[in-house]
Protein backbone atom coordinates (compact mmCIF):
# COMPACT_ATOMS: atom_id res chain seq x y z
CA UNK A 1 0.00 0.00 0.00
CA UNK A 2 2.93 2.35 -0.57
CA UNK A 3 0.60 4.42 -2.76
CA UNK A 4 -2.25 4.09 -0.83
CA UNK A 5 -3.34 7.92 0.20
CA UNK A 6 -3.05 8.80 3.95
CA UNK A 7 -6.22 11.25 5.19
CA UNK A 8 -4.38 14.04 5.36
CA UNK A 9 -3.02 13.41 1.08
CA UNK A 10 -7.04 12.70 1.08
CA UNK A 11 -8.12 16.07 2.34
CA UNK A 12 -5.60 17.83 0.15
CA UNK A 13 -7.39 16.32 -3.03
CA UNK A 14 -10.41 17.33 -1.89
CA UNK A 15 -9.62 21.00 -1.00
CA UNK A 16 -8.10 21.05 -4.52
CA UNK A 17 -11.78 19.61 -6.19
CA UNK A 18 -13.73 21.94 -4.29
CA UNK A 19 -11.55 24.43 -5.35
CA UNK A 20 -12.06 23.25 -9.70
CA UNK A 21 -15.94 22.86 -8.52
CA UNK A 22 -15.35 19.20 -7.85
CA UNK A 23 -17.95 17.44 -5.71
CA UNK A 24 -16.04 15.52 -3.00
CA UNK A 25 -18.22 12.62 -1.12
CA UNK A 26 -17.85 12.28 2.72
CA UNK A 27 -18.60 8.98 3.91
CA UNK A 28 -19.66 7.18 7.27
CA UNK A 29 -21.69 4.65 8.94
CA UNK A 30 -25.29 6.19 7.89
CA UNK A 31 -24.52 6.90 4.61
CA UNK A 32 -22.52 8.98 2.28
CA UNK A 33 -23.31 13.10 1.70
CA UNK A 34 -22.03 14.99 -1.57
CA UNK A 35 -20.66 18.50 -0.79
CA UNK A 36 -19.81 21.43 -3.45
CA UNK A 37 -18.41 24.56 -2.52
CA UNK A 38 -20.97 27.37 -3.56
CA UNK A 39 -18.50 29.52 -5.18
CA UNK A 40 -17.17 27.13 -7.54
CA UNK A 41 -20.00 25.09 -8.78
CA UNK A 42 -21.19 24.96 -12.33
CA UNK A 43 -25.31 24.80 -13.30
CA UNK A 44 -25.20 21.61 -14.46
CA UNK A 45 -23.33 20.18 -11.82
CA UNK A 46 -25.78 22.07 -9.40
CA UNK A 47 -28.49 20.48 -11.35
CA UNK A 48 -27.27 17.21 -10.97
CA UNK A 49 -27.59 17.45 -7.43
CA UNK A 50 -31.12 18.90 -7.00
CA UNK A 51 -33.63 17.75 -4.76
CA UNK A 52 -35.96 18.23 -2.55
CA UNK A 53 -33.40 17.98 0.72
CA UNK A 54 -30.68 19.93 -1.10
CA UNK A 55 -29.29 21.77 1.30
CA UNK A 56 -26.73 25.22 1.43
CA UNK A 57 -24.78 25.33 4.72
CA UNK A 58 -23.38 29.05 5.63
CA UNK A 59 -22.32 30.21 8.90
CA UNK A 60 -24.11 31.75 11.73
CA UNK A 61 -22.88 35.16 10.42
CA UNK A 62 -23.73 34.92 6.82
CA UNK A 63 -27.08 33.57 7.94
CA UNK A 64 -27.80 36.61 10.30
CA UNK A 65 -26.60 39.45 7.14
CA UNK A 66 -29.27 36.97 5.41
CA UNK A 67 -32.12 37.02 7.80
CA UNK A 68 -32.00 33.25 8.26
CA UNK A 69 -32.64 31.52 11.11
CA UNK A 70 -29.32 29.42 12.32
CA UNK A 71 -31.05 26.65 13.71
CA UNK A 72 -27.59 24.71 14.60
CA UNK A 73 -26.28 27.49 16.73
CA UNK A 74 -23.05 28.08 14.47
CA UNK A 75 -24.31 27.53 11.03
CA UNK A 76 -27.67 27.42 9.01
CA UNK A 77 -29.13 24.68 6.73
CA UNK A 78 -30.90 26.71 3.94
CA UNK A 79 -33.03 24.27 1.86
CA UNK A 80 -32.25 24.94 -1.59
CA UNK A 81 -35.61 26.36 -3.20
CA UNK A 82 -36.34 23.82 -6.45
CA UNK A 83 -36.20 27.28 -8.54
CA UNK A 84 -32.66 28.24 -7.03
CA UNK A 85 -29.91 28.52 -9.57
CA UNK A 86 -26.58 29.21 -10.29
CA UNK A 87 -27.03 33.07 -9.50
CA UNK A 88 -28.92 32.22 -6.51
CA UNK A 89 -26.41 30.41 -5.00
CA UNK A 90 -23.60 32.91 -5.91
CA UNK A 91 -25.69 35.82 -4.31
CA UNK A 92 -26.32 33.40 -0.96
CA UNK A 93 -22.85 33.31 -0.83
CA UNK A 94 -21.32 36.51 -1.65
CA UNK A 95 -22.57 39.82 -0.15
CA UNK A 96 -21.51 41.86 -3.04
CA UNK A 97 -24.83 42.85 -3.80
CA UNK A 98 -26.45 42.92 -0.58
CA UNK A 99 -26.88 46.15 -0.58
CA UNK A 100 -28.91 46.43 -4.32
CA UNK A 101 -30.33 43.21 -3.59
CA UNK A 102 -30.94 43.12 0.52
CA UNK A 103 -34.17 40.35 0.53
CA UNK A 104 -33.71 37.15 -0.53
CA UNK A 105 -35.63 35.64 1.45
CA UNK A 106 -38.10 34.02 3.16
CA UNK A 107 -35.54 31.15 3.38
CA UNK A 108 -37.16 27.49 4.78
CA UNK A 109 -34.39 25.71 6.99
CA UNK A 110 -33.33 22.48 8.36
CA UNK A 111 -33.69 22.23 11.73
CA UNK A 112 -34.16 18.24 11.79
CA UNK A 113 -31.22 16.24 12.52
CA UNK A 114 -27.29 17.05 13.35
CA UNK A 115 -25.24 19.67 11.30
CA UNK A 116 -21.88 17.87 12.04
CA UNK A 117 -21.77 17.29 8.36
CA UNK A 118 -22.58 20.76 7.32
CA UNK A 119 -19.96 22.12 9.39
CA UNK A 120 -17.46 19.76 8.35
CA UNK A 121 -17.97 21.04 5.07
CA UNK A 122 -18.23 24.42 5.72
CA UNK A 123 -14.47 23.97 7.70
CA UNK A 124 -13.56 22.15 4.57
CA UNK A 125 -14.06 24.95 1.86
CA UNK A 126 -12.81 28.02 4.29
CA UNK A 127 -9.74 25.77 4.16
CA UNK A 128 -9.59 25.71 0.29
CA UNK A 129 -9.80 29.60 1.13
CA UNK A 130 -13.50 30.00 -0.75
CA UNK A 131 -16.66 31.48 0.68
CA UNK A 132 -17.76 29.42 3.53
CA UNK A 133 -21.12 27.91 1.66
CA UNK A 134 -21.39 24.71 0.77
CA UNK A 135 -24.01 22.72 -0.71
CA UNK A 136 -24.59 19.66 0.86
CA UNK A 137 -27.18 16.24 -0.50
CA UNK A 138 -26.81 13.53 2.31
CA UNK A 139 -27.96 9.86 1.18
CA UNK A 140 -27.29 10.66 -2.52
CA UNK A 141 -28.90 8.08 -4.94
CA UNK A 142 -26.47 5.49 -6.26
CA UNK A 143 -26.35 6.54 -9.69
CA UNK A 144 -24.88 10.00 -8.99
CA UNK A 145 -21.65 9.03 -7.42
CA UNK A 146 -21.04 5.62 -8.82
CA UNK A 147 -18.28 5.86 -11.13
CA UNK A 148 -17.93 9.24 -10.57
CA UNK A 149 -14.29 8.95 -9.34
CA UNK A 150 -15.07 11.93 -6.58
CA UNK A 151 -12.66 11.91 -3.52
CA UNK A 152 -13.90 10.71 -0.99
CA UNK A 153 -13.15 11.36 2.71
CA UNK A 154 -14.02 9.45 6.09
CA UNK A 155 -16.20 11.70 7.48
CA UNK A 156 -15.95 10.48 11.17
CA UNK A 157 -12.40 11.43 11.37
CA UNK A 158 -12.01 15.03 9.26
CA UNK A 159 -13.30 17.13 11.90
CA UNK A 160 -10.20 16.14 14.49
CA UNK A 161 -7.90 15.69 11.17
CA UNK A 162 -8.77 19.65 10.49
CA UNK A 163 -8.09 20.65 13.95
CA UNK A 164 -4.63 19.26 13.94
CA UNK A 165 -1.90 21.18 14.24
CA UNK A 166 -0.06 21.98 11.24
CA UNK A 167 3.30 19.57 11.17
CA UNK A 168 6.04 22.04 9.46
CA UNK A 169 9.22 20.70 7.95
CA UNK A 170 12.46 22.62 7.44
CA UNK A 171 13.75 22.65 3.52
CA UNK A 172 16.07 24.93 3.31
CA UNK A 173 17.63 27.95 4.72
CA UNK A 174 20.11 30.81 3.18
CA UNK A 175 21.59 33.75 4.02
CA UNK A 176 19.93 37.24 3.31
CA UNK A 177 21.30 40.10 3.79
CA UNK A 178 18.65 43.02 4.04
CA UNK A 179 18.73 46.90 4.56
CA UNK A 180 17.64 45.90 8.36
CA UNK A 181 20.73 44.15 8.80
CA UNK A 182 23.08 42.50 6.74
CA UNK A 183 23.53 39.27 9.25
CA UNK A 184 19.77 37.87 7.84
CA UNK A 185 18.81 34.44 6.69
CA UNK A 186 15.75 33.37 5.25
CA UNK A 187 14.44 29.69 6.55
CA UNK A 188 11.28 28.55 4.23
CA UNK A 189 9.22 25.41 6.37
CA UNK A 190 6.79 23.41 4.23
CA UNK A 191 3.71 21.48 5.63
CA UNK A 192 3.04 18.01 5.47
CA UNK A 193 -0.53 18.22 5.20
CA UNK A 194 0.12 20.04 1.44
CA UNK A 195 -1.17 23.77 2.65
CA UNK A 196 0.77 26.88 2.22
CA UNK A 197 4.47 27.53 3.25
CA UNK A 198 5.73 29.91 5.89
CA UNK A 199 8.89 31.67 6.51
CA UNK A 200 11.22 32.92 9.29
CA UNK A 201 13.77 35.45 8.73
CA UNK A 202 16.35 35.08 11.40
CA UNK A 203 18.68 38.22 12.24
CA UNK A 204 21.81 37.89 13.67
CA UNK A 205 22.29 34.96 15.90
CA UNK A 206 19.53 35.25 18.36
CA UNK A 207 20.77 33.50 21.45
CA UNK A 208 18.59 30.30 22.53
CA UNK A 209 18.74 30.51 26.31
CA UNK A 210 17.55 33.82 26.43
CA UNK A 211 14.27 35.64 25.29
CA UNK A 212 14.28 36.36 21.61
CA UNK A 213 12.65 39.80 19.85
CA UNK A 214 10.48 38.20 17.73
CA UNK A 215 7.45 38.73 15.48
CA UNK A 216 4.37 36.99 14.04
CA UNK A 217 3.20 38.70 11.10
CA UNK A 218 0.56 37.79 8.71
CA UNK A 219 1.35 38.40 5.37
CA UNK A 220 -0.54 41.24 3.93
CA UNK A 221 0.42 41.58 -0.06
CA UNK A 222 -1.74 44.63 0.10
CA UNK A 223 0.31 46.31 2.75
CA UNK A 224 3.96 44.62 2.68
CA UNK A 225 4.45 44.64 -1.12
CA UNK A 226 2.42 47.29 -2.93
CA UNK A 227 2.37 49.90 0.36
CA UNK A 228 -1.32 49.90 1.09
CA UNK A 229 -2.22 52.73 2.98
CA UNK A 230 -5.67 50.99 4.32
CA UNK A 231 -3.40 49.11 7.16
CA UNK A 232 -0.55 49.24 9.00
CA UNK A 233 1.09 46.13 7.72
CA UNK A 234 4.23 47.71 6.03
CA UNK A 235 5.24 49.75 8.38
CA UNK A 236 5.40 47.20 11.11
CA UNK A 237 6.77 44.82 8.92
CA UNK A 238 9.96 47.24 8.07
CA UNK A 239 10.02 48.58 12.12
CA UNK A 240 9.93 45.21 13.19
CA UNK A 241 13.16 43.90 11.19
CA UNK A 242 14.53 47.73 11.75
CA UNK A 243 14.54 46.91 15.60
CA UNK A 244 15.91 43.61 15.29
CA UNK A 245 18.81 44.87 13.40
CA UNK A 246 19.59 47.60 15.32
CA UNK A 247 19.53 45.03 18.48
CA UNK A 248 21.89 42.63 16.13
CA UNK A 249 19.31 39.72 16.84
CA UNK A 250 15.43 38.66 16.01
CA UNK A 251 13.12 36.45 14.36
CA UNK A 252 10.14 37.41 11.77
CA UNK A 253 7.90 34.80 11.46
CA UNK A 254 6.12 35.62 7.75
CA UNK A 255 3.18 33.36 8.08
CA UNK A 256 1.08 33.25 4.90
CA UNK A 257 -1.78 33.97 6.23
CA UNK A 258 -3.22 36.79 4.14
CA UNK A 259 -6.39 38.50 5.20
CA UNK A 260 -5.98 37.41 8.91
CA UNK A 261 -6.39 33.52 7.37
CA UNK A 262 -9.05 34.11 4.85
CA UNK A 263 -6.86 34.57 1.66
CA UNK A 264 -6.70 37.46 -0.41
CA UNK A 265 -9.16 37.38 -2.61
CA UNK A 266 -11.86 37.02 0.28
CA UNK A 267 -9.80 39.97 1.39
CA UNK A 268 -10.42 41.55 -1.09
CA UNK A 269 -14.33 41.07 -1.16
CA UNK A 270 -13.77 42.73 2.52
CA UNK A 271 -12.53 45.84 1.12
CA UNK A 272 -15.32 46.19 -1.61
CA UNK A 273 -17.49 45.46 1.56
CA UNK A 274 -15.48 48.10 3.06
CA UNK A 275 -16.25 50.77 0.25
CA UNK A 276 -19.85 50.00 1.14
CA UNK A 277 -19.53 51.59 4.46
CA UNK A 278 -18.84 48.48 7.01
CA UNK A 279 -16.00 48.07 9.03
CA UNK A 280 -13.16 45.19 8.78
CA UNK A 281 -15.02 43.17 11.25
CA UNK A 282 -18.61 43.55 10.12
CA UNK A 283 -16.88 42.79 6.82
CA UNK A 284 -15.42 39.63 7.57
CA UNK A 285 -18.91 38.67 9.42
CA UNK A 286 -21.18 39.56 5.68
CA UNK A 287 -19.07 37.17 3.84
CA UNK A 288 -19.31 34.39 6.80
CA UNK A 289 -15.86 34.38 8.36
CA UNK A 290 -15.12 34.85 12.10
CA UNK A 291 -13.27 38.42 12.11
CA UNK A 292 -9.78 36.40 12.59
CA UNK A 293 -9.23 32.79 11.22
CA UNK A 294 -5.56 32.78 11.53
CA UNK A 295 -4.12 29.41 13.71
CA UNK A 296 -1.84 31.36 15.75
CA UNK A 297 0.16 27.78 16.51
CA UNK A 298 1.65 27.63 13.72
CA UNK A 299 3.81 30.44 14.68
CA UNK A 300 4.07 28.70 18.40
CA UNK A 301 5.00 25.28 16.87
CA UNK A 302 7.82 27.01 14.53
CA UNK A 303 9.70 29.40 17.25
CA UNK A 304 9.49 26.03 19.55
CA UNK A 305 10.87 24.11 16.62
CA UNK A 306 13.57 26.70 15.72
CA UNK A 307 14.69 26.12 19.15
CA UNK A 308 13.10 29.54 21.46
CA UNK A 309 11.20 29.03 24.24
CA UNK A 310 11.11 32.55 25.51
CA UNK A 311 10.16 35.77 23.71
CA UNK A 312 9.47 39.48 23.47
CA UNK A 313 6.82 39.62 21.37
CA UNK A 314 6.54 42.90 19.06
CA UNK A 315 2.68 43.02 18.80
CA UNK A 316 -0.50 45.41 19.85
CA UNK A 317 -2.77 42.14 19.80
CA UNK A 318 -2.80 40.52 23.26
CA UNK A 319 -4.75 37.30 21.62
CA UNK A 320 -1.34 37.11 20.01
CA UNK A 321 0.64 36.80 23.21
CA UNK A 322 -2.17 34.72 24.84
CA UNK A 323 -1.77 31.83 22.15
CA UNK A 324 1.89 32.02 22.09
CA UNK A 325 1.20 31.60 25.93
CA UNK A 326 -0.57 28.54 25.80
CA UNK A 327 1.28 27.02 23.48
CA UNK A 328 4.89 26.19 25.17
CA UNK A 329 5.84 30.02 24.75
CA UNK A 330 6.84 32.46 27.28
CA UNK A 331 5.97 35.86 26.14
CA UNK A 332 8.18 37.75 28.87
CA UNK A 333 7.17 41.34 27.26
CA UNK A 334 4.61 42.41 24.88
CA UNK A 335 6.51 45.42 23.10
CA UNK A 336 4.50 48.21 21.56
CA UNK A 337 4.53 48.10 17.84
CA UNK A 338 2.68 51.36 16.46
CA UNK A 339 3.83 52.48 13.94
CA UNK A 340 2.05 53.50 10.05
CA UNK A 341 -1.01 55.31 11.23
CA UNK A 342 -2.36 57.32 8.22
CA UNK A 343 -5.48 59.36 7.79
CA UNK A 344 -6.78 56.37 5.75
CA UNK A 345 -6.22 53.20 8.17
CA UNK A 346 -7.54 55.54 11.24
CA UNK A 347 -10.72 53.98 11.37
CA UNK A 348 -9.36 50.40 10.29
CA UNK A 349 -7.27 50.50 13.86
CA UNK A 350 -9.71 52.01 16.02
CA UNK A 351 -12.13 49.49 14.86
CA UNK A 352 -9.09 46.68 15.74
CA UNK A 353 -8.87 48.47 19.37
CA UNK A 354 -12.33 48.36 20.03
CA UNK A 355 -14.05 45.32 18.69
CA UNK A 356 -10.42 42.75 18.37
CA UNK A 357 -8.89 44.22 22.21
CA UNK A 358 -5.92 45.35 20.21
CA UNK A 359 -4.03 47.32 22.45
CA UNK A 360 -3.28 51.38 21.97
N1 LIG B 1 -9.88 40.09 6.55
C1 LIG B 1 -9.17 41.22 6.60
N2 LIG B 1 -7.84 41.11 6.78
C2 LIG B 1 -7.13 42.24 6.85
C3 LIG B 1 -7.70 43.52 6.71
N3 LIG B 1 -6.71 44.43 6.81
C4 LIG B 1 -5.57 43.73 7.00
N4 LIG B 1 -5.81 42.42 7.02
C5 LIG B 1 -4.92 41.30 7.27
O1 LIG B 1 -4.66 41.30 8.66
C6 LIG B 1 -3.42 40.73 8.89
C7 LIG B 1 -2.64 41.70 9.76
O2 LIG B 1 -2.16 40.99 10.72
P1 LIG B 1 -1.04 41.43 11.76
O3 LIG B 1 -0.08 42.37 11.13
O4 LIG B 1 -0.56 40.17 12.34
O5 LIG B 1 -1.83 42.32 12.76
P2 LIG B 1 -2.58 42.13 14.10
O6 LIG B 1 -3.35 40.89 14.29
O7 LIG B 1 -3.36 43.41 14.16
O8 LIG B 1 -1.47 42.16 15.21
P3 LIG B 1 -0.21 43.08 15.41
O9 LIG B 1 0.12 43.73 14.12
O10 LIG B 1 0.83 42.12 15.87
O11 LIG B 1 -0.56 44.06 16.46
C8 LIG B 1 -2.79 40.47 7.56
O12 LIG B 1 -2.96 39.10 7.22
C9 LIG B 1 -3.60 41.35 6.62
O13 LIG B 1 -3.66 40.83 5.31
C10 LIG B 1 -9.11 43.59 6.51
O14 LIG B 1 -9.71 44.65 6.44
N5 LIG B 1 -9.79 42.41 6.46
ZN1 LIG C 1 -2.22 44.91 5.90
Amino acid sequence: MAFGLSLVERINRARADLRLGVPIVLSGPTGAAVVMAAETATADRLDALRAPCLVLAITRYRAETLKARPYDGDLARIIVPHDGGLSWLRAMADPADDLRHPMKGPFLCARDGKADLHRTAIALVKTAQLLPAALVLENPPAGLIDGAELTELPFGLLADALAQETQLSPVVNARLPIVASQAGRVHIFRPRDGGEEHYAIEIGQPDRAKPVLARLHSACFTGDVLGSLKCDCGPQLNAALAQMGQEGAGVLLYLNQEGRGIGLANKMRAYSLQDQGFDTVEANHRLGFEDDERDFRIGAGLLRQMGFAQVRLLTNNPRKVAMLDTHGLKVVERVALRVGETAQNAHYLATKAAKSGHLL
